[in-house]
């Protein structure tokens, strides 16, 4: 006998082992709501009341007194609330989290302008809670600096007429420096100042824009003349030099500057000439350490040099470094066409180059997967483990248009066969959950209702710094949905100004919350083999999260045609039915809950209500008030079931089950449900299949189709033929057990070949669900040779 598939653990909603897709933080947020919204209003009256008034230095001067100690974390430690309770550090095992509240200050727009066209203003002429329009601040930093959080970092400053003050930046602005620190003496300006109440202390000059900030080089003109320090002139050769210097000791970040200063020495025609050309492909080499491959690509083609009529070694040599960093830059940043061309311009200077021959074909195999798709068997091998898969997106059946009613969305351009895969696509970036406390934050703008939680915040800074390093990654990203205080932006290009691009973090932080992906593995889908799937150390880690630009496009509907699943960094679609030509592309934000206000108020939090056929009966139907009243009471007998098994005989508990099924089943009337799934049906069908499992097969297998007709899934069985209509169906793993489950059964019953269709149908689903088959035969078994 083929034994079934054992009973599932109680599990509250109806279909909870579905892939949980988006991550709703707003929810996160309700253990910590409470104290919060008391920190919140503490904090808009204190900004209400100060909104205006001069800074008042005097109550300063005990924070920056404390900071003599070149410890800033306790000095600013009262002006954040800590929420909840921290870990014990004397007990390795408690893993409670502190989550440094750091509010924010309202949402504002980051400054425009140039520096050249600002108003240098003292410190002492700030008011409080005011944006300082037009104005600029002319800083020293006084203390090192101290990161208070992972996200942020506190230094003591001055400015030319001797006052003090405290300032906070966000991590975003000192982005890839190796110390991510402030150095003591470093000067700066501070764009359109604002100064701002923090909680419990009176306020902080804050940085929230990166392109808000700049540092001078010690000797611009621009510092007073004692702030500056005394350097050495450097001719342009001499800064080469020292750059090349740094580069070697592995300070590409120190590199790139000496190698910018270079070119601020000299003349337009040494730019130009071959001392120009140097000094761009190793400032390439540093951005290529950098990982800023937008500079890095430039830099490179500007190093290529014109080759005189007679032949020159030396200089095609020079050459090829340049074209194999360029190449190496545009595969990074996916444009493999660019990478070719680069690869192949190596290849006709040194036809036998190894390393070019190697990134070539390298590069013709991500062009292929471009067109194909990857090919997901051997992408589980060994190479798919960790979280930078090499490998191509696989975007061209799918593109971006208009819907009716709900924005962009993403639309088949061609038949996509049920299975088929739909797209992949590598992330933007894919953040884990933070571990440990220290990197645990909650960050909130004060005028929202909500906050960013753990992952989410980490995952703000990991966008914002890719996007400041590759400002032409910014256009798709500045182009995503970003909620309704956002609107679409016309010209979605990052600006540059002063040489900075400048980026809205408030925005990026609306396009992470409305956009991103669950990145992890409901426990119930362990054993679907997607541990295979999972990058080493990031399974099971609720919460974390990525991000992937094309895939973004995707709106939900509950009755959706795309299942997704992850490789690596790279997020994989698949169609769970046929997808015609035009058609849009769905997929499931959230776990369904059979309940629909419960559903409802879950997809509020993207801010829609779900219009698919199933919720609009729902809408419609007179009896879900009826049924949500039934499911409460199912929900606690199953909650009561360890205790009724050992006192109530099994029987009786079946008739239980039933009676409650048939009530169920009477509040979804067949003029509003045909063919669409009825969710309320599901789990206590699930239960009686098990329950029957041993003492009535035949029953229990009943209660298996009916299991699968609540999904959705209209299954005629033929002799040996499965007819299976996918048509406003849903896929679940548990659909996959129940199909195996009558699998075995016609096998135990003598019918091999509709026993083979059936585990046919539930590896295809199997795979839909998982991105691959790995896992498969451990649940289930080999299966026999029909
Ligand atoms: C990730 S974006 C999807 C793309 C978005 N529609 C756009 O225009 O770019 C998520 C947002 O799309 C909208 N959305 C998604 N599914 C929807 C649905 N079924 N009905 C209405 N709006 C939906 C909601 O505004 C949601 O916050």
């Amino acid at each position: 006998m083929e034994p079934l598939t054992p009973p599932p653990p109680y599990t509250e909603n109806a279909n909870a082992s579905i892939p949980r897709h988006s991550i709703s933080p707003s929810e996160k947020l309700e253990m910590v709501q409470a104290e919060l919204e008391i920190a919140k209003l503490r904090l808009r009256q204190q900004t209400r009341e100060r909104h205006g008034q001069r800074r008042d230095i005097s109550s300063r001067m005990a924070v920056l007194e404390r900071m003599t100690t070149q410890h800033v974390t306790p000095a600013l430690r009262g002006s954040l609330e800590l929420t909840g309770p921290g870990p014990d550090p004397s007990n390795k095992t408690d893993h409670r989290r502190i989550a440094w509240n750091m509010i924010l200050s309202e949402e504002h727009a980051p400054s425009h302008l140039s520096m050249t066209t600002l108003t240098k203003i003292p410190l002492r002429a700030l008011s409080m809670e005011t944006h300082h329009h037009g104005k600029m601040l002319l800083l020293r930093a006084t203390s090192v600096s101290a990161m208070h959080s992972t996200m942020q970092t506190c230094v003591a400053v001055e400015d030319e007429y001797g006052d003090h003050e405290l300032l906070t930046i966000y991590d975003f602005a000192v982005i890839n420096h190796p110390s991510k620190a402030v150095q003591n003496g470093t000067s700066f300006v501070v764009k359109e100042p604002f100064f701002r109440t923090v909680l419990d202390e009176a306020c902080v000059l804050c940085i929230d824009h990166p392109s808000d900030i700049l540092f001078l080089e010690p000797d611009d003109p621009l510092i007073p003349l004692a702030w500056r320090v005394e350097n050495i002139p450097k001719s342009p050769l001499q800064w080469k030099q020292a750059g090349n210097v740094a580069l070697r000791s592995q300070n590409p970040w120190e590199a790139e500057r000496c190698y910018n200063r270079s070119f601020a020495a000299m003349t337009a025609s040494q730019e130009n000439d071959i001392m120009g050309s140097m000094v761009y492909r190793n400032r390439a080499q540093a951005r290529l350490c950098l990982e800023h491959w937008d500079g890095a690509y430039d830099d490179a083609l500007a190093g290529m040099q014109v080759l005189p009529d007679i032949h020159d070694d030396f200089l095609e040599f020079q050459n090829m470094k340049a074209l194999y960093r360029a190449g190496r830059a545009a595969y990074e940043l996916g444009t493999f066409d660019r990478a070719l061309s680069a690869y192949n311009a190596v290849l006709e200077i040194s036809p036998r180059n190894t390393d070019g021959l190697r990134e070539l074909r390298r590069t013709e195999n991500r062009i292929m997967e471009q067109s194909t798709g990857i090919n997901l068997w051997k992408a589980t091998g060994p190479q798919a483990h960790g979280t930078n898969v090499d490998h191509a997106d696989f975007l061209r059946r799918t593109e971006v248009r208009q819907t009716e009613s709900h924005g962009r969305g993403l639309f088949a351009v061609e038949a996509i066969a049920c299975g088929d895969i739909v797209l992949c696509e590598k992330a933007l970036a894919l953040v884990p959950t933070p571990a440990m406390p220290e990197t645990f934050h909650l960050v909130i703008p004060p005028a929202a209702s909500r906050g960013t939680f753990g992952a989410q915040s980490n995952m703000w800074t990991a966008v914002i710094q890719k996007v400041l390093a590759n400002p032409s990654i910014g256009t798709k990203l500045l182009s995503l949905y970003a909620g309704p205080n956002y609107p679409p932006l016309k010209d979605p290009e990052i600006p540059m100004v002063d040489g900075r691009p400048v980026i809205d973090i408030f925005r990026i932080e609306n396009i992470i919350e409305y956009n991103s992906f669950g990145y992890g593995h409901d426990p119930e889908l362990t054993s679907f083999g997607n541990t295979s799937l999972a990058t080493p150390g990031m399974d099971n880690m609720d919460g974390s999260m990525g991000l992937w630009l094309h895939a973004s496009a995707i709106n939900h509907s509950c009755l959706f045609n795309a299942e997704h699943s992850f490789v690596g960094d790279m997020i994989i679609f698949r169609a769970t039915r046929d997808i015609a030509k035009d058609e849009e592309i769905t997929t499931l934000y959230k776990e369904i809950n059979a309940d629909y206000d419960t559903r409802d108020t879950a997809f509020r939090t993207w801010n829609f209500s779900c219009d698919c056929k199933m919720c609009r009966a729902d809408r419609a139907c007179p009896a879900t008030g009826r049924r949500k009243y039934i499911l409460q009471q199912a929900k606690d007998f199953l909650a009561k079931l360890p205790v009724l098994n050992a006192t109530v005989e099994p029987r009786k508990i079946i008739l239980m089950f039933e009676d409650l099924l048939g009530q169920l089943e009477k509040t979804y009337p067949d003029e509003l449900y045909n063919g669409l799934p009825r969710l309320g049906l599901i789990t206590l069908n699930r239960y009686c299949a098990y329950a029957y499992c041993f003492s009535d097969p035949d029953k229990a297998i009943e209660h298996s189709f009916a299991v699968i007709a609540a999904h959705g899934y209209k299954m005629k069985i033929d002799g040996d033929d499965v007819e299976f209509d996918r048509t406003d169906a849903m896929s679940a793993p548990q659909v996959v057990d129940q199909l195996m489950n009558i699998s075995k059964h016609k096998l135990n019953k003598g019918h091999p070949v509709l026993a083979s269709h059936l585990r046919d149908l539930a590896l295809e689903m199997y795979i839909i669900i998982n991105g691959e088959p790995s896992g498969f035969e451990t649940r289930y078994g080999r299966g026999r040779e029909h």
